[in-house]
C-alpha cells in the first residue's frame, strides 16, 4: 500500500457563493479527508465576479485586482484550514485550486476557459507547492477543459457491483456515470442552482432559496417549463460543457417575455427547481446501463443536495433509481469539487492525467494544471 500524503484542495464553483477547501490524505487510490472549511465571498468581490461572469466589460485593470483578491482569498482559506487541522504547511506535499471560472466558452472558434485566483501568490503565501489552471491543457487537446469530476467520482464512487450515476448539483449541474461494463460517461447537464440563484436574489434579495422556501409556495407553470426546456443545448451529444454565458438571467428573461401571461414570482422559482430537476432527470433516463445485481444509485453532491424540492424531485421522477447524497456512501457531499481538485494535484505531481478524453473530447489524456512553487 502506497503512503497517503496531505493535499489541499481548494473549489469556488460557478455558483459564486464563496471558497470550499479541504485538507486530505491520498496516495491516489485512497482518500481521507481530514478537515474542511468554508468561506463566503464578501459581497463586493461577489458583485464584481458576477459582473465579469455576466460578461460586462472589464478594464485589464480590475481583472488584475480580481485574479490578486481571489489569490489572497484562497492563501487565507488555506491558513485557516491548517489551523484549524493543526497541521504545519510543510506536511502538505501540495494544493489543487481550481480558481474562479470567469467565462468558459469551449465551443468558440477560439476556445478557452479562464479561472482566477494568482496561483504564485498562493505559492508564495502559503509556502506550498500550488497547481491550478487545470483546465487549459485539455483546451488545449480540443476537449471541453470540463467537466474534471469525473476522473475522481470513478476513483472514489465506481462498483463492481452496481451501476451509479453521480450527479453534482452546483451553479450548474453535472453527471457521471459509473458502470461497471463500460467506459466512464460524463457532460454537464445544464442549470443546477444558478437560475434559482439568480431569481431568488433579483426577486427577494436572497442569494439562494434556501431549503426551497420561496419554490415551495409556488405552482410549477407548464408553459414556462415547457420554454425552458426546448433549449437546444440541453439536447446536445456530449461532450459539453456550460456556464453564466448561456444560462444567465438575460436567457430567463428572454422566456418570461415570450410568456403569453405573466407568471408569478413563487411560481417562477417553483419552475426554476422543476426545470433543473426535469433535465437532469431527462438525460438520465436516456443513458444506456447494464444490468447489475444491486439496483442503480444516483448520488447527489454539491449544494444542490440540501435542496429538498431538487431532491424530492428527482426520486418521484426517477422512481427505478435510488436517490441519495453521496454522503450517504462516504464521500461527502459538500466537500467533493474540493477533494477533487486536491485529488487532481496529488495526479499532475505523479505525472499521471487528470482528464477523461471520453468525457472532455480532448485528443489525449494529458497531466493537468501549471505548477507554481514556493521557493
Ligand atoms: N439549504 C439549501 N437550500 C437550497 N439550496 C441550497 C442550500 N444550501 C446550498 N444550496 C445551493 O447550493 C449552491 C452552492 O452549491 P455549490 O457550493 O455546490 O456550488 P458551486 O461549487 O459554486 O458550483 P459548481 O459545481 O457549478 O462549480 C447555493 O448557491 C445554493 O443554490
Ligand atoms: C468551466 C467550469 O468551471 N465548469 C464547472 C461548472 O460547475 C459544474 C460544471 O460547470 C463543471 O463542468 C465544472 O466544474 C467541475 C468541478 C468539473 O470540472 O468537473
Amino acid at each position: 500500500m502506497k503512503e497517503l500524503k496531505l493535499y489541499i484542495g481548494i473549489m469556488s464553483g460557478t455558483s459564486l457563493d464563496g471558497i470550499d477547501a479541504v485538507l486530505m490524505a491520498t496516495n491516489g487510490t485512497q482518500v481521507e479527508l481530514k478537515e474542511r472549511c468554508h468561506h463566503a465571498f464578501a459581497t463586493p468581490l461577489r458583485h464584481r465576479l458576477l459582473a465579469c461572469a455576466n460578461g460586462e466589460p472589464l478594464s485589464a485593470k480590475c481583472w488584475g485586482e480580481l485574479d490578486v483578491a481571489l489569490g489572497q482569498a484562497y492563501a487565507e482559506l488555506v491558513r485557516q484550514l491548517l489551523h484549524t487541522a493543526n497541521t504545519p504547511a510543510s506536511e502538505v506535499a501540495a494544493i489543487g485550486c481550481h480558481g474562479q471560472t470567469v467565462w468558459h466558452q469551449p465551443d468558440a472558434p477560439l476556445p478557452f476557459s479562464v479561472q482566477l485566483g494568482d496561483g504564485h501568490r498562493l505559492a508564495a503565501h502559503t509556502n506550498i507547492v500550488t497547481i491550478n489552471d487545470f483546465r487549459r491543457k485539455d483546451l488545449a487537446l480540443g476537449g471541453q477543459g470540463a467537466p474534471l469530476v469525473p476522473a475522481f467520482h470513478q476513483q472514489v464512487l465506481a462498483d463492481a457491483q452496481r451501476v451509479r450515476v453521480v450527479v453534482n448539483i452546483g451553479g450548474i449541474a453535472n453527471l457521471t456515470l459509473l458502470d461497471p461494463q463500460q467506459a466512464v460517461l460524463g457532460f454537464d447537464v445544464g442549470p443546477g442552482n444558478m437560475l434559482m440563484d439568480a431569481w431568488c436574489q433579483q426577486q427577494w434579495g436572497s442569494p439562494f432559496d434556501e431549503d426551497a422556501a420561496f419554490g415551495l409556495q409556488g405552482q410549477v407553470n407548464q408553459a414556462l417549463l415547457a420554454s425552458l426546456l426546448a433549449e437546444p443545448w440541453l439536447a446536445q451529444a456530449p461532450p459539453k460543457s456550460t456556464g453564466r454565458e448561456l444560462f444567465s438571467m438575460g436567457w430567463l428573461v428572454q422566456h418570461l417575455s415570450a410568456q403569453a401571461q405573466p407568471v408569478n414570482a413563487f411560481d417562477v422559482q417553483a419552475t426554476l427547481a422543476e426545470f433543473s430537476a426535469q433535465a437532469i432527470a431527462e438525460q438520465v433516463q436516456l443513458l444506456t446501463i447494464s444490468q447489475q445485481p444491486l439496483s442503480p444509485q444516483l448520488l447527489v453532491c454539491g449544494g444542490g443536495a440540501h435542496n429538498p424540492l431538487l431532491m424530492q424531485r428527482l426520486s418521484a421522477l426517477l422512481p427505478h433509481w435510488h436517490v441519495n447524497t453521496t454522503s450517504s456512501v462516504g464521500v461527502d457531499a459538500d466537500a467533493m469539487e474540493a477533494l477533487a481538485f486536491a485529488w487532481l494535484a496529488h495526479q499532475t505531481l505523479q505525472g499521471l492525467p487528470g482528464n477523461l478524453p471520453a468525457v472532455t473530447g480532448a485528443s489525449r489524456p494529458a497531466i493537468l494544471g501549471a505548477i507554481h512553487l514556493p521557493g
